[in-house]
């Protein structure tokens, strides 16, 4: 036999270019709407939210004990002084005040303005309405200044944060009722296979239960998505052709598993060169090769391919960045770790790997990885024992017992 014999993988685009032309074609969606407070975990704030009061509004009491002027103290040798009145949280002390005369006062409860300082009541020595104080007693101490968390005008957080519970806290304290956010991106998915039947079925020879949807549901849980789940399309060109388009025209993005290869019945991406446009098909990824990116009219498509873990894998790589992105969200990626590989690990150069291994730290910051299982990208069970991958690089051959490798946790973003 004679001729050119090219590498398996010379048109092969890196896992590195694939991320960049998702970055540089997805651009932030610019709709936005207000919504309640409560309803806003998760959720991308479209613009900058500012304090309209201080926080703490008031000078209040870090401590429970006595409010008092350290004047008097300075003043008073025997260090002794008469309680007139409390202060509660939420019922200030309003009433005269004397010199040599302090109040009760409880954490977070106004301190009456004629007292610069509060002593814990543990560090005082109570008698009727008299109380004693150290000598040693400090000035100044235990008051929380009006504005000492925030000043009124101060940015409270900046667009476009991904709202977390401590936001919302920050928020309610400043007594913001509503915020704008981006809104949610539409987001529909499918399967394709003439083999994929639904739960609610009895398996028929040839059948497998359709897996990919439903795991494609949990990583698609997020308050910026509002997902709708197409079912399965048979392997039928017409059909797919016909639901592609239709379903472009409602969401901002699709999303597709199966059907991605070269096999007779996997029509994907002729599909989406026919309806729209490709923007890259098959990458240097293992498992993942057969992706296909790109978009009909407005909407943009990602043909993931069938195999379970290559949908994993291809999501948290590529459609999770460029939903982030498409969201208006700041992009985010998974936190790397240097792990202690236990065990060997198999690999031909070639293709990025991500397989899929059991993370252990057995020291602060000192980790070890082994891999969950064998590598099949059909073998749902080991993914699941799996809490990250172990990323090989495209030249890597292979790891010995021993070796350090580079880890990505799974879910554990920055
Ligand atoms: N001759 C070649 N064959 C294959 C190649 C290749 O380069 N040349 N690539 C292989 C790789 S890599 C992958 S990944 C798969 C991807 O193929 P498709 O995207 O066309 O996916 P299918 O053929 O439809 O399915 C693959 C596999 O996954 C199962 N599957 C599909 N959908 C689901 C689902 N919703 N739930 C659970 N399991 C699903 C399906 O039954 C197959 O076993 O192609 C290789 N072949
Ligand atoms: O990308 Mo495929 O899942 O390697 O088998």
């Amino acid at each position: 036999m004679t001729g050119i014999c090219y590498p398996k993988t010379a048109a092969l685009l890196s896992v590195a270019q694939a991320r960049q032309n998702i970055q540089l074609a997805v651009q932030s969606i610019n709709e936005h709407e207000i919504i309640p407070l409560p309803l806003a975990l998760g959720r991308v704030l479209a613009e900058s939210v500012y304090s309209a009061i201080d926080i703490p509004p008031q000078r209040n009491a870090a401590m429970d004990g006595y409010a008092f002027s350290s004047a008097d103290i300075a003043e008073n040798p025997e260090f002794t002084l008469q309680v007139v009145g409390t202060s509660w949280a939420g019922k200030p002390y309003t009433g005269p005040i004397e010199k040599y005369q302090c109040v009760r006062i409880f954490t977070g409860a106004v301190v009456p303005e004629f007292a610069d300082s509060v002593i814990a009541q543990e560090q005082v020595t109570r008698d009727g309405n008299t109380i004693r104080l150290p000598d040693d007693t400090l000035p100044y101490k235990n008051i929380r200044a009006a504005g000492s968390d925030v000043v009124r005008g101060e940015v409270l957080i900046t667009a476009p944060q991904k709202l977390t519970a401590r936001d919302l806290g920050l928020l309610a304290a400043a007594g913001v009722v509503e915020l704008i956010v981006k809104r949610q991106l539409k987001v529909g998915f499918f399967s394709t296979g003439d083999e994929l039947t639904g739960l609610e079925n009895t398996l028929q020879s040839g059948q497998i239960y359709d897996s990919n949807r439903y795991m494609l549901a949990g990583l698609l849980n997020d308050s910026n998505y509002v997902i709708t789940d197409l079912g399965v399309i048979r392997d039928d060109p017409p059909l797919l052709e016909k639901t592609l388009v239709s379903a472009a025209a409602c969401f901002d993005v699709l999303i597709s598993s199966g059907g991605a290869s070269v096999g007779d019945a996997d029509f994907v991406k002729q599909i989406l060169q026919k309806c729209g446009q490709v923007n890259f098909w098959k990458l240097a990824i293992k498992p993942g090769k057969p992706l296909a990116f790109g978009r009909i009219g407005n909407c943009w498509f990602f043909g993931l391919p069938g195999n379970p873990i290559a949908v994993l894998v291809t999501y948290q790589q590529f459609v999770k960045p460029a939903l982030q992105q498409l969201a208006g969200a700041q992009p985010t990626t998974p936190i790397q770790l240097t792990a202690r590989c236990e065990d060997e690990l198999r690999k031909s150069p070639g293709r990025q790997e991500y397989q899929r291994g059991i993370l252990k730290q057995t020291a602060p910051g000192v980790f070890t990885v082994t891999p969950a299982g064998r590598q099949d990208s059909h073998q749902q069970k080991v993914a699941s024992l799996a809490n990250c991958f172990i990323v090989l690089d495209n030249e890597c051959g292979g790891v010995g017992a021993g070796d350090m490798v580079t880890v990505e946790p799974f879910d554990v973003y920055l």
